[in-house]
């Protein structure tokens, strides 16, 4: 069996809400593409996935339909989500006849029984010999470069496409943790509200998300504007409108809030020690959410606590999770409170 683990590649995957990152132990990241797929809608076939997809998204005729299998961090359509993760892994070359691969996905903070599951079909339906789940503030932790298995306090916020996860970990585990259910695509859906509740304009969520990664803000002083083209509601005519990053804060006033809010929810319930290395050390933020300008001070405002982005934020929840699959042996106890295994 250790034999195995050795020759067998160990492939770690972000099964994300809105990206896929599939990381190879001794290579890194060798896949990054959106979590969509484009199907026939006649028969269901696939016809694209990832970036050939996405950029279907409000494009499609009536025949083809793009569809996101992935949903508030969890696996919405099972099917759909395994032809995309078979697909994504062909791709790499990840599957060898002989030997087949060991594979560990980061779940969401607080996920049923049901949905664990339905990962851990998904990862032996693909191709795993075995496969391991770990939640991801643990993964996006490790990837972010913490010590979580001393004895000391460290409190990770990754901010995702469907979910917030929070979290303050101690000896490799989670001690108080919370998923909310606001990420990026809450976002997006907001500010298409404020542009057509204020400007009678009908924009699409691709258009959204490029807004908020130009000028989004989290930080209602910064000043930036963005042209933003859509339908007119009255005319139904093409119609373009400027944008400031000041309105982008306006509509994203209470998801900022929420995940204000869980912040605080987690650190009152943190045991006074740990509550103590945090204020000394910080919080560390995580995940594509947390390249939203003035997120970081935001956060800091909101728990009088520093608060950090982590070096490149949109990886460090695979590398976290290739790195616990490669220590498998030796950090046993950093998996032990999310840990779930089955084996083909
Ligand atoms: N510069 C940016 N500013 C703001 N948001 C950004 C930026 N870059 C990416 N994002 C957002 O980050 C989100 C994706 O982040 P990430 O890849 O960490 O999430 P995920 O792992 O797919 O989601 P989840 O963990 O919730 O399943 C998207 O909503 C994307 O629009």
């Amino acid at each position: 069996m250790s034999f195995l683990n050795k020759l067998g590649k160990k492939i770690a995957i972000d099964l994300g809400t809105a990206t896929v990152i599939i990381y190879e132990n001794n290579k890194g990241i060798i896949l990054q593409e959106p979590s969509f797929v484009a199907l026939d809608v006649k028969t269901n076939k696939v016809l694209a996935v990832g970036e050939e997809a996405r950029r279907m998204l409000g494009r499609t005729p009536a025949s083809i339909k793009v569809v996101r299998p992935l949903k508030d961090g969890v696996i919405a359509d099972f099917e759909v989500a395994e032809l995309m993760l078979k697909s994504f892994l062909q791709r790499v070359g990840v599957k060898n006849k002989f030997i087949k691969p060991l594979i560990m996905v980061c779940i969401p903070v607080g996920v049923t029984g049901v949905e664990s599951r339905a990962v851990l079909d998904a990862a032996i339906q693909v191709g795993a010999r075995k496969a391991f789940l770990i939640e991801e503030p643990v993964a996006a932790a490790i990837g972010a470069g913490l010590q979580i298995e001393k004895a000391e306090g460290s409190m990770v916020i990754d901010i995702g496409g469907g979910t917030t996860e929070i979290a303050v970990l101690s000896l490799g585990g989670i001690v108080v943790g919370e998923s909310i259910r606001v990420g990026g695509d809450k976002f997006d859906e907001a500010l298409v509200r404020y542009v057509r509740e204020n400007y009678n304009l009908v924009i699409g969520e691709a258009t959204a998300e490029e807004i908020k990664i130009n000028i989004g803000s989290a930080d209602p002083e910064f000043t930036a504007k963005f042209e933003v083209k859509g339908r007119d509601l009255m005319t139904g005519l093409p119609r373009h409108i400027e944008l400031s990053a000041a309105e982008s804060n306006k509509a994203f006033k209470e998801l900022l809030e929420s995940i204000g809010q869980g912040a605080r929810r987690v650190l009152e319930k943190t045991p006074p020690e740990l509550s103590a290395d945090i204020v000394e050390k910080g919080i560390i933020l995580t995940g594509g959410g947390s390249l939203l300008n003035g997120i970081d001070k935001f956060i800091s405002q909101k728990t009088e606590v520093g608060a950090f982005v982590a070096d490149d934020p949109l990886v460090c929840v695979a590398e976290g999770t290739g790195q616990a699959l490669s220590e498998l042996d030796k950090i046993s106890n950093v998996l032990s409170t999310g840990q779930q295994s089955i084996s083909s």
